[in-house]
């Protein structure tokens, strides 16, 4: 059975702190988010000093933590809160020794801006969006973008899945950093591809959580100080579910439309209409869904089966009035190129052709 947030604060009331009082107690647990047996929070001390004093704590929370049945993944940070006004600005914390990140500040306090603005150089942004994680988002932008630019089109990928950033290593760009001169930064390129993602600025592995202006900061900087260049459309890679991050981007950036990526099975789509709410709310078009991990196809003998109920996210569409843009079947493949970094839309099979067809889909639609 999943884990529920009352039982990981239950746990988390029973850690005790220096200086007395427990993690709960003390009020210094922020964000929790518990979801699919992942936890994910943030411990906020009062300072740099408070915070170094609480790594055995962060240690022993992971250690319960992680011992609860239902449990899979445990990710914590332990931040203190940014310097004041005029003070030297925050910085990413990096948690373990190694290369040091490039020279500009990522993570600073947003500058005011009017409406959402248009990228310099970028034609169309397009949000892809997920109610829930794992769905295979981040699997979708990285071969999408792949697909799109061997169709000739000029494709940036950014990704924006803070919490959880993938595309260094799915577009295999593990170790490499990007430059900057401290004012602009010099994106990565991969498979024909413009990148940049937090995850590049950071070790991989490092959960980075902000809370809204901090995020909202990064972002603008993310879409205004990198070296996009002339590019026809910017994926951006959002973190699952309807938090700062997709509204941070809708607020400071002209998104063209949002693409919602699902699996058929229910619980899925009940999330992915979550997603569909948020961005109705946010102004900004969901341009059609797309069913991840459609069928399955059998590599012994071709059998094709459905997993998780083919055809559910094509129902979705229609009775949402909204365009279906295509299916892609779970393969192992997919998994594999993704974690050699070498996505699989690179390739000739089958399911390189599926994101072909979309690809041809979004670019007939003008929507790349
Ligand atoms: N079509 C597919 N066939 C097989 N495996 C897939 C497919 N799509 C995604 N996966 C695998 O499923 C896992 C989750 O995919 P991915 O990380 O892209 O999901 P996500 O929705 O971006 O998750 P999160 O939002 O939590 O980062 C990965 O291991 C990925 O390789």
């Amino acid at each position: 059975m999943a884990i529920s947030r009352e039982r990981v604060l239950e746990e988390l009331a029973r850690i005790a702190v220096p200086g007395g009082g427990t993690l709960v107690s003390r009020d210094l647990v922020r964000a929790l988010n518990v979801e699919s047996g992942v936890i994910r929070f943030v411990i906020e001390a009062e300072d740099a000093g408070a915070a170094r004093a609480l790594g055995p704590v962060e240690a022993e929370a992971q250690r319960l933590l992680s011992a609860l049945p239902g449990v899979e993944k445990v990710q914590i940070v332990t931040t203190a809160p940014a310097a004041p006004r005029g003070a030297a600005p925050p910085q990413v914390a990096a948690r373990s020794g190694g290369e040091a990140p490039p020279s500009l500040k990522i993570g600073r306090h947003p500058t005011p801006q009017a409406g959402p603005a248009p990228v310099s150089g970028v034609a169309r942004i397009l949000a892809i969006g997920s109610g829930k994680g794992g769905v295979g988002k981040s699997t979708l932008t990285s071969n999408l973008a792949v697909a799109l630019a061997r169709k000739g089109r000029r494709v940036g990928l950014l990704d924006a899945d803070i919490y959880g950033p993938s595309q260094p290593r799915m577009l295999g760009l593990t170790g490499q950093r990007p430059t900057s001169d401290g004012q602009m930064i010099e994106p990565l390129h991969a498979h024909g591809v413009t990148v940049m993602s937090l995850g590049l600025m950071m070790k991989e592995g490092e959960a980075v959580v902000w809370r809204g202006p901090m995020l909202m900061g990064a972002l603008q900087q993310m879409l205004n100080q990198v070296k996009w260049g002339e590019l026809d459309v910017l994926l951006v890679d959002l973190p699952p579910g309807t938090g700062d991050v997709q509204l941070s981007l809708c607020q400071k950036a002209q998104v063209s439309g949002a693409l919602i990526v699902s699996t058929p099975q229910d619980v899925a789509l009940i999330d992915a209409r979550r997603a569909i709410d948020m961005f109705d709310k946010l102004k900004t078009p969901v341009l059609g869904l797309v069913e991840n991990m459609s069928t399955y196809i059998c590599p012994n003998c071709g059998h094709e089966a459905h997993l998780f109920g083919h055809g559910g996210v094509a129902a979705e569409a229609q009775k949402l009035g909204l365009p279906f843009l295509g299916e892609i079947p779970l393969n192992l493949e997919v998994r594999l190129a993704g974690d050699e970094g070498t996505p699989v839309a690179a390739g000739d099979g089958p399911v390189a052709q599926a994101f072909a067809r979309l690809a041809d889909r979004l670019i007939a639609g003008g929507m790349a």
